[in-house]
């Protein structure tokens, strides 16, 4: 069946937000809006809206494995993402698998507390997700604090930025993604990019005020995974994950009372700047 292999195939291996707005739904919203075929591998559930995650509860990590072995068994997966992976041991579950499948290049969104300050991840597990998860990752795109988290000191100047990324790309991880969302006094949101190759870049686009930014970090890199997965080099996959997140801020959808989600219908934003310096 030559033909049943065509469509760009991506994963999620991510938490469920039941609001729609983030973890794995925010995946899947993107792999459909950006025409490739999305699959999930589901390693906790939660209870979770636009106030806030009321609950969470991971699954059983030989679960994981089934749905692992079930993808393997049928699919042809090009890229592959992690979001919310809870706690030491299910880190440990995914890092297990992944060695046992090829699922061509894996980003890894180290996702640890919810915007509302709900742990997504035990403390624990950041040296697992150091020491296991990262060597594994073609690109990791940790938010300002999960950076701070990763290298262990703080992140204040655009020279300690590139100083962290270089730290984390020490970890095994062959490119880095330092998201500047969480620097709400720019005027610009930027984040710095530092490659394989040892070059770098900053990639802005204007700061929007809205409340409505709730899965813009699980948007970002699930579309890093689908351009990827479509054959696009990693720079410009990471050029069209920029305009594609600031078009899902700027052209708001609104539901819910809280933080609100993003819109994954909107169109690629043409604002957005790659520049050496800034
Ligand atoms: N208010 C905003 N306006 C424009 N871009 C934003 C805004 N908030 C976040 N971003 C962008 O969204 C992406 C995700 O960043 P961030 O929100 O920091 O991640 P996370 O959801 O993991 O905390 C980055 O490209 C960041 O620059
Ligand atoms: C199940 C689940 N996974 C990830 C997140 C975090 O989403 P993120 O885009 O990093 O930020 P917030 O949506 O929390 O603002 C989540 N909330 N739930």
């Amino acid at each position: 069946m030559g033909s049943v292999n065509r469509t760009p195939q991506v994963v999620t291996i991510a938490g469920s937000d039941s609001g729609g707005g983030a973890g794995m739904q925010a995946d899947l919203k993107t792999f459909q809006a950006r025409h490739v075929f999305g699959m999930n591998i589901v390693v906790a559930l939660t209870a979770q809206n636009t106030y806030g995650v009321q609950a969470s509860l991971p699954i059983p990590t030989y679960f994981i494995d089934a749905q692992f072995q079930s993808l393997d068994a049928d699919f042809a997966i090009k890229a592959a993402k992690t979001g919310m992976l809870a706690d030491s041991e299910h880190v440990e579950a995914v890092v297990h698998n992944l060695q046992q499948v090829d699922f061509g290049p894996l980003i890894v969104d180290p996702v640890m507390v919810a915007k509302g300050g709900a742990t997504l991840l035990e403390p624990e597990a950041v040296a697992t997700i150091k020491s296991k998860l990262l060597p594994l990752a073609d690109v990791v795109t940790p938010n300002l604090p999960e950076a701070e988290i990763i290298v262990g000191r703080p992140i204040k100047t655009n020279a300690d930025t590139i100083t962290a990324a270089q730290t984390i790309q020490q970890l095994g991880v062959k490119n880095v993604i330092i998201k500047g969302g969480h620097r709400s006094e720019d005027e610009q949101a930027a984040d710095y990019i530092l490659l394989e190759d040892g070059s770098s870049f900053w990639l802005s686009a204007p700061r929007i005020a809205t409340a409505n930014t709730h899965g813009t970090g699980d948007t970002f890199s699930a579309c890093i995974a689908a351009e990827l997965a479509k054959g696009q080099p990693l720079k410009s996959a990471i050029v069209t994950a920029k305009a594609f997140l600031q078009g899902a801020i700027s052209q708001g959808i609104f539901v819910g009372h809280g933080h609100g989600p993003t819109n994954h219908w909107a169109k690629l934003s043409d604002k957005v700047r790659m520049s050496e310096t800034r």
